[in-house]
C-alpha cells in the first residue's frame, strides 16, 4: 500500500521545525515508518540548489525554475520510492510553498507556477498539509530572537503578507488536504491543534 504524504507549510518562523519531529515520533508511535526531508533540498543535487536559491541575487523565474529543479529531482528520487515503499514521508514545505513565496511573495504568474507544477510533481500532491499561520509580526519577533536571515528572511513584513495570502489561497482551492493551524500561541497550543488534525484522520 502507499505510504502517506505530510507536508508542513507556513511563513518563516512560524514554528515549524519546532514541531515536526514530535509529529514523527507520534507517527512512528502509531507503526508508521518515516522518512523525514525537506524542500528546497532533500537530495544531494537539490541541496545544492537549495544554496543558490537562499544565498544568490536572482529574479523570480530563476528562483522558480530552480526550486522545481531540485523538486524534480526530489520527488524521483526520494519522495515516490518512498511512498512507493508504504513508508510516512514527512517534508519540510512542497509545492505550496512556492505557490506562495514566488507566486505570492514575489509576483510570478499563477499560470506558469501550474505548469512548473503539471510537468515536475505529475499530480503528485500531499494527503496533508499542516499549515502554520499566524501574523507576519509575530513570525518576525520569532525569527529575530532565533537566528540570522537568509534572503527570503530578509524581506519587510509586506513580503510575508502576501506569503501568507499566497497560503491562504491554495488552501481554499484544497480544503480537504489542507489543515490550518492557529500558529499565533504558544508551543503547547500548536501541538494539541497538530494532535487534533491527526487524530480526526486517525493516524
Ligand atoms: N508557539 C511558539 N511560541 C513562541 N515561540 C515559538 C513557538 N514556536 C516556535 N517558537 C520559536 O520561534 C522560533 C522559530 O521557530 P521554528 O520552529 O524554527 O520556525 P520555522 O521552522 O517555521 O521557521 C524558534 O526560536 C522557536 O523556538
Ligand atoms: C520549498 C520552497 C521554499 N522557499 C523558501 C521559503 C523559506 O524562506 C526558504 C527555506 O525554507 P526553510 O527550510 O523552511 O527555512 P529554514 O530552514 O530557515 O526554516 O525557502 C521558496 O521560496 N520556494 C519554495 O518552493
Amino acid at each position: 500500500m502507499s505510504g502517506r504524504f505530510i507536508s508542513f507549510e507556513g511563513i518563516d518562523g512560524a514554528g515549524k521545525s519546532t514541531h515536526i519531529a514530535a509529529v514523527s515520533e507520534r507517527l512512528r508511535q502509531a507503526g508508521a515508518e518515516v522518512l523525514n526531508t525537506r524542500e528546497p533540498g532533500g537530495t544531494p543535487l537539490a541541496e545544492r540548489l537549495r544554496e543558490l536559491v537562499l544565498h544568490e541575487p536572482m529574479d523570480v523565474l530563476t528562483e522558480a525554475l530552480l526550486v522545481f529543479a531540485g523538486r524534480r529531482d526530489h520527488v524521483r528520487q526520494v519522495i515516490e520510492p518512498a511512498l512507493a515503499a508504504g513508508r510516512t514521508v514527512v517534508c519540510d514545505r512542497f509545492t505550496d510553498a512556492s505557490f506562495a513565496y514566488q507566486g505570492g511573495g514575489n509576483g510570478l504568474s499563477l499560470p506558469v507556477l501550474e505548469q512548473l507544477e503539471a510537468w515536475v510533481t505529475e499530480g503528485r500532491q500531499p494527503d496533508l498539509t499542516i499549515w502554520f499561520d499566524l501574523p507576519p509580526a509575530t513570525a518576525a519577533a520569532r525569527r529575530a530572537a532565533a537566528r540570522e536571515a537568509d534572503r527570503f528572511e530578509q524581506q519587510d513584513l509586506h513580503f510575508f503578507e502576501r506569503v501568507r495570502a499566497g497560503y491562504a489561497a491554495r488552501a481554499a482551492a484544497a480544503p480537504q488536504r489542507f489543515a490550518r493551524i492557529d500558529a499565533s500561541g504558544d508551543v503547547a497550543s500548536v501541538a494539541a491543534q497538530i494532535v487534533a488534525v491527526l487524530e480526526q484522520r486517525g493516524w
